[in-house]
Order: structure tokens, then sequence, then C-alpha cells
């Protein structure tokens, strides 16, 4: 990570907010555009009580939310009894940030003292099984940016987050995919897929040459966040769960006529938000009775 945040800027900003959060929380969720990071009736935010909320621009060294409409907002709270701190918006590296700018929210959870991370996002499904709509819990993913060199952790290392060389090959924690299946089925949610992420920079949707280059190398869902948020998680050793809500179909053959749009993300979204809250809610309450296990 860039040496533009040290371990004493991100401390400044974990002592800026639990001066004023009166509880400690222990899993944070990134609201991603599939998940209320744009609007607030029905979010799952919105579903916290006692909520602690801080906007993104009055949070000592924290980015500010560019993306129009984007509620920007880190909110501390209790999601069915359960401490949780939940990122509303995040950053994105078309947003014109670095990928070590986009993930330092994460930095931060962890000094306020979470273990585990939720992260969510919306996604294109490749793989010809899903639908819109449904939901997949990522179990690996392809760091393309990374292959190039961008790189959230690219830059002196500080011991103090991590080491400097990471495995990934146990990213997405094993236990709570099993987890989060079983919560999924308990409610009766449906079909639940798990599969592979990959991230692009964005911001223009795929080509179809892409899609199909993508779908062949065993990409499932695309999308344009995560795999920084997830590396820079493991790094300081988070336990990390992440599931993508498909929102468009990836069109690979010239003859589709459809358009990938975000007007469809974001009616996606919040046509499934109540679902995701109900399970989110659900999934919380199980990690927190089984005792936060996953690897820590
Ligand atoms: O990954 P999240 O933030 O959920 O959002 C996804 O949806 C947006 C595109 O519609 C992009 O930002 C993409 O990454
Ligand atoms: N591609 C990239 N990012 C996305 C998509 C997509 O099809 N849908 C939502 N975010």
């Amino acid at each position: 990570m860039s040496t533009e945040y040290t371990y004493e800027h991100l401390a400044e900003t974990a002592k800026y907010l639990l001066e004023r959060v009166p509880f400690r929380p222990k899993i944070g969720i990134i609201c991603g555009s599939g998940m209320g990071a744009y609007w607030n009736e029905g979010s799952l935010a919105e579903a916290l009580t006692d909520k602690v909320v801080f906007p993104y621009n009055q949070i000592p060294h924290f980015p500010e939310s560019t993306v129009e409409g984007h509620a920007g907002q880190l909110v501390f709270g209790y999601l069915m009894g359960v401490e949780v701190v939940c990122m509303k918006g995040r950053f994105h590296h078309y947003e014109g940030y670095p990928l070590w700018k986009c993930s330092m929210p994460v930095r931060v959870m962890k000094l306020v003292g979470i273990s585990h991370l939720i992260a969510t996002n919306a996604a294109g499904g490749l793989n010809p099984k899903y639908k819109v709509g449904d939901v997949m819990l990522v179990n690996d993913h392809i760091n393309l940016m990374g292959f190039s060199g961008n790189n959230p952790l690219h830059g002196p290392n500080d011991e103090r987050f991590g080491p400097r060389f990471l495995p990934m090959n146990r990213a997405y924690d094993k236990d709570l995919i099993e987890l989060a299946k079983k919560v999924w089925d308990d409610l009766k949610l449906g079909p639940i897929h798990e599969g592979v992420y990959t991230c692009l920079g964005g911001p223009n949707f795929e080509t179809v040459a892409e899609l199909k280059m993508l779908q062949m190398v065993g990409v499932d869902a695309v999308g344009m966040s995560t795999v920084h948020e997830v590396i820079t998680a493991r790094h300081c050793d988070l336990t990390v769960l992440a599931f993508s809500l498909i929102t468009n179909f990836c069109a690979t053959n010239y003859e589709n006529q459809s358009e990938a749009n975000h007007e469809e993300v974001m009616d996606v979204g919040k046509m499934r938000q109540d679902t995701l809250a109900t399970f989110v809610q659900n999934l919380v309450l199980r990690i927190k009775k089984l005792g936060y296990p996953g690897i820590k």
C-alpha cells in the first residue's frame, strides 16, 4: 500500500470513530451496488438499530464518494442485536482512486475491531446457469488487475497490518461459505451458487470478446470491485465472505442486442434488497452465535 496512508493515519481515523461509538463491531459489511449503496429506503444499512452514522467526507483521511447519488456513509449499529459496521457505498478504481485508497476502509474497519468481513457486490453473470437476481457466493477470484502489477498492497509493507507475502488460496473462508449456504437454505430462498469472481477496472462494461475470454478462463461473475478489498482484508487477517448479486446477464455473442447499464444494476438491487437484507441479518446472527468461526 502506498506510504500516503501510514499506520498512524489509519489509527487516527479508527480513534476518531471509536471515540464516537459506544460499542465495538466484530463484523464489517460492504454494501455495494446491489445492497443499497445508493439508496436509503429498505437498504441493509437502514435496518441497523442504535445507528451512529459518519458521512465519509467527515471522517479524517477518508476518501470522498464521487459516484452520483452515492450515500457514502460508514454506519455503526446493531443488526439483529449483532454489533456491525457497514460501508454504505464503496470506492472504485474507475472513480480515479488507486487500489490502496479504494480498500483503505477495510484497514480502518480492522482497526476498529472487526474480525470478519462480508463484502457484497453487483455483478454480471457469465455462467450460463445463472439468472438475473441470483446470488453467487464467491469461492475464489481472478485478480486480473494484479496481472499487470496493480495491487492494493503495492509499495512498502507495514508488518503491523500483515506480511509482505501472503497466501490467497484460502481467501474465501470455506466454513463461512457453508454457513451462508445453510442460512440461505433454512430461509428457503431458492437456489444459491458458488463461483469465481473477477474485477475489471471499469467504468465501461465489457466487450463480447472480453466476456468470451473471461468465460474461457473460468470466471462466473464479473464486476469492478471486491478483489482489492479481499486482498487487503486477508493481509490483515480478516475472515472473509463475499457474495455477488447477479444483476445482469453478460452477452457472449454478437446477436444479443441487450446492453449492460447501471440503471438495470440498481433496479435489480432494489428488487432483491429485502431478500438480501434478510439473508445478511440471519447470517451475522449465526456467525455471532457460533462464536465468529473461520480463519482469524
Ligand atoms: O461492485 P459494486 O460496487 O457492487 O458495483 C458494480 O456495479 C457498478 C456497475 O453498474 C460497478 O461499480 C460495479 O462494480
Ligand atoms: N460487468 C462489470 N461490472 C458489473 C456488471 C457487469 O456486467 N454488472 C454489475 N457490475
